[in-house]
């Protein structure tokens, strides 16, 4: 017999991805489908599109649509979330908010992603109440964003919820590495630390090769850069300044998303500020959606062939996967710190490598202390985290001005204060009230 998957945040324009992803997957038998959103209309749309596939591929898979968390969860096994709260536009206004007053503006990066942070975490801390009600033996595959925010509040909030936090960044950039220079990710052990967004490999150990290659991909990556081919130019752009950061930080690969912290000036000059990376989206993948239930709803059902499985769905099934048959394979995940990087606050959460199995995840402690520059940018932003979340339980004004004045992007507590002011107005309908 099947599992029972939900998909939380059903409407999401990366559930074909996710849903192509576990109707092949080998080792993770569905046999019913639940898309549970609080977008009835992106929902709709979202059920038409699967309903198609399933009916092309012939599959006998149950499919059920809801916006009642009691019909999405009871007897669910298995919840994939994905929650936009405030969905593409809020994206927008964090990102153009801060960008008018030339300091970063990112989904969840800066102050735009804050603002993110404490509309996800009203939504989120809901949802998974919702899940303690109905499944509670349920596990959670979150890709909620921003992950270490949604991880640091959950754990206060459900210390014993069965949830595992992962982002697709890494294997994104080990899967273009491999593109780029002729490696196999199969053989690769990567040794990563740091935060959701915000971290370095440390190495990346080949099997086949019997060699750490990361020093000879960082000269590469310097030399030649990464073959940026068939990617959306935003993306491209990003991907170069990754390998830009190795020609001024040569000791590791760093996460792409440190070109915020580490350049926020130029981030902020290369910025659109009428037209950022909502837009893309907007008259990008979502009108793609739009066009292929219009086009299906005309009575054409070849158009849900343009949707494919994605890495992004394979890594969190994958994850999925490792728990149902207690295989034990290894992700990066985020956690609470405890001693897995050893000389940064225990109490943080982090991500690093992980073994994934039957009771969940367990990090895989680095046998380093990672050095000074990493340790004080990270634990600086560990503690602005910490204190956003603190405001969201609180509600405390205060501390939500402290978070984003401790924010690496920004420059001085005056412009901090200006732009939480101009994003509490914006996001009257989301946050908890902050006084
Ligand atoms: N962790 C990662 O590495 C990773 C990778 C990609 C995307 N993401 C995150 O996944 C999420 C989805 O991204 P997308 O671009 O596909 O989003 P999207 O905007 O296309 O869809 C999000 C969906 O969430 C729904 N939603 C919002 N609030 C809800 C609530 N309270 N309850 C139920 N449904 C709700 C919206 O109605 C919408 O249908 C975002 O949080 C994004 O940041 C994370
Ligand atoms: O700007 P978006 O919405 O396209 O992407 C933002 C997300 O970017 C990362 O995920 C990417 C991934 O890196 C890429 O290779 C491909 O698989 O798409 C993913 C989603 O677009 C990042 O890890 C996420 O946290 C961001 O939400
Ligand atoms: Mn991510």
């Amino acid at each position: 017999m099947g599992l029972k998957v939900a998909i939380a945040g059903g409407g999401a324009s990366h559930t074909p991805g996710i849903i192509l992803t576990l109707l092949n997957h080998k080792e993770f038998p569905v046999d019913e489908i639940r898309l549970y959103d609080n977008d009835s209309v992106q929902n709709d749309d979202m059920y038409l599109i699967v309903k198609t596939i399933l009916a092309k591929k012939k599959l006998d898979v149950v499919l059920i649509k809801t916006e009642d968390p009691a019909v999405a969860f009871s007897g669910i096994d298995y919840i994939f979330s994905q929650l936009r709260v405030g969905k593409m536009q809020m994206r927008e206004k964090d990102e153009k908010i801060p960008l008018a007053h030339d300091v970063v503006g990112q989904e969840t990066c800066g102050l735009g992603g804050f603002a993110y942070g404490l509309r996800s975490m009203k939504g989120f801390v809901e949802l998974i109440g919702y899940v303690q009600q109905y499944a509670p033996n349920a596990w959670v595959l979150n890709y909620t964003n921003p992950e270490s925010i949604i991880a640091e509040c959950v754990r206060r909030a459900y210390p014993k919820a069965k949830i595992i936090n992962a982002c697709d960044m890494t294997i994104a950039i080990e899967e273009l590495l491999c593109k780029s220079f002729g490696y196999n990710r199969d053989n690769w052990v990567p040794v990563y630390y740091g935060l959701n967004h915000f971290g370095w490999y440390h190495s990346i150990y080949d099997i086949e090769l019997k060699r750490d290659v990361m020093p000879e991909i960082i000269q590469k990556m310097q030399t030649q850069g990464v073959n940026t081919e068939g990617m959306e130019p935003s993306w491209a752009h990003t991907y170069n300044n990754m390998c830009m950061i190795t020609k001024h930080f040569p000791n590791n690969i760093p996460n792409n998303y440190l070109q915020y912290y580490l350049y926020p000036n130029r981030m902020v000059a290369e910025s659109d500020k009428n037209y950022t990376r909502a837009n893309e989206i907007m008259d990008g993948r979502l009108k793609t959606i739009k066009e292929a239930v219009r086009a299906i709803k005309a009575g054409d059902p070849d158009a849900a062939d343009g949707f494919a499985s994605t890495e992004h769905g394979k890594y969190i099934v994958d994850i999925a996967a490792s728990i149902l048959h207690n295989k034990n394979d290894r992700f990066m995940l985020i956690v609470p710190n405890k001693g897995a990087i050893p000389n940064l606050r225990q109490d943080a959460v982090v991500e690093v490598p992980c073994h994934v199995n039957a009771t969940g995840a367990e990090p895989i402690s680095l046998r380093f202390d990672i050095p000074d520059f990493h340790k004080g940018i990270m634990e600086a932003q560990v503690a602005a985290e910490k204190m956003l979340v603190d405001a969201f339980f609180e509600q405390s004004y205060q501390k939500a001005f402290e978070a984003f004045a401790l924010n690496q992007t920004i420059p001085n507590a005056d412009v901090a204060k200006t732009v939480l002011d101009e994003l509490l107005v914006a996001n009257k309908d989301f946050w908890v009230n902050l006084h």
